[in-house]
């Protein structure tokens, strides 16, 4: 059954297109990760699903209904990028209050243990740090017992215990028969969670994958050296810069970059081989194919 689904949705600002011809089905049980670069069009396309805003053209349905209906938004929990939360209400009562819209309200004393929110109940919310503020806002997400949850980068800003606190609960939420979509910068958030991972780039869907396929694609690596002379042609090399006298190769197989560069004749000097950022990835991949037809 499918749980939610954007069929050919596009939604500009103005001169901006957010999103553009994006098709997505999210069916009941999985756990679906949203990935892209700053601007890719992940939370247009949360807000959309979740009725916040409507599509310009193409049609979205959450439960097999529309997102804006009442009796529809029942069935879903929702943690947007930025939440207000009413700053003199304490962390308990602002559950009870959220929870008091849903027939069957996950208890507080519950909710706020599987949160690591439970020494935090009788604290005002405005006294709440950034990252306790954030884990109240994604814990409010599953309340009413939801049948489907949207988190739009629910982990940026928490630091790394919060972070694996909260990917607990949602695994246990998973584990249980939830559903989830969930947008992140980082792909190693959504290898930890997904099984399924959706690219977004440019408001264009650009591969939908297993994320070990994805990995393939957007865990590029930067291999960097200083040597003298023309920046070496090697094999698996998506992008090449010469910046402040080094060579910078992307290529999303180090390891075999380097033994062709150890058994080259180039003369290097002071190798590096790290990580690149998902925008880095993104500007090398789309500049060398496009993602959908590599997949
Ligand atoms: N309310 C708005 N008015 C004008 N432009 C907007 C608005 N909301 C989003 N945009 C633009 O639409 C594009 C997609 O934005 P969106 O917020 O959906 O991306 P995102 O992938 O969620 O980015 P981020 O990771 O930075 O949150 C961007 O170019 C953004 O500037």
């Amino acid at each position: 059954m499918i749980l939610a689904e954007a069929i050919e949705v596009t939604r500009s600002y103005g001169d901006v297109v957010a999103l553009d011809r994006v098709s997505l089905q999210v069916t009941r049980g999985e756990l679906v990760g949203l990935l892209g670069p700053n601007g890719a069009g992940k939370s247009t396309l949360a807000n959309l699903l979740t009725g916040v805003r409507r599509p310009d053209s193409g049609k979205v349905t959450l439960c097999g209904g529309d997102p804006r209906s009442p009796s529809i938004r029942q069935a879903l929990g929702v943690t947007p990028q930025e939440t207000g939360l009413p700053a003199t209400l304490r962390v308990g009562e602002v559950v009870d209050f959220v929870g008091a819209h849903y027939p069957s309200p996950v208890p507080r004393g519950e909710l706020l243990d599987q949160f690591g929110l439970a020494d935090l109940a009788r604290r005002q919310t405005g006294g709440l740090s950034g990252g306790q503020k954030r884990r109240l806002a994604i814990a409010l997400a599953f309340v009413g017992r939801p049948r489907i949850v949207v988190l739009d980068e629910p982990t940026t800003g928490l630091d790394v215990q919060s972070r694996r606190a909260l990917w607990d609960a949602i695994k246990a939420y998973h584990a249980g028969g939830g559903t989830v979509l969930l947008s992140s910068h980082y792909l190693e958030e959504i290898e930890a969670l997904a099984d399924r991972v959706v690219v977004l780039g440019h408001g264009r869907v650009l591969a939908d994958d297993t994320v070990a396929a994805v990995r393939g694609l957007v865990g590029v690596r930067r291999v960097s050296f200083a040597h003298d002379g023309e920046p070496p042609s090697l094999p698996g090399v998506v992008a090449v810069e010469v910046r402040d006298g080094r060579t910078h190769l992307l290529t999303p197989d180090s390891d075999q970059l380097v033994r062709a560069l150890v058994a080259s004749s180039v003369d290097f000097r002071e190798l590096e081989v790290a990580a690149t950022s998902l925008e880095e990835a993104f500007l090398a991949i789309t500049a060398a194919t496009p993602l959908a037809t590599a997949a």
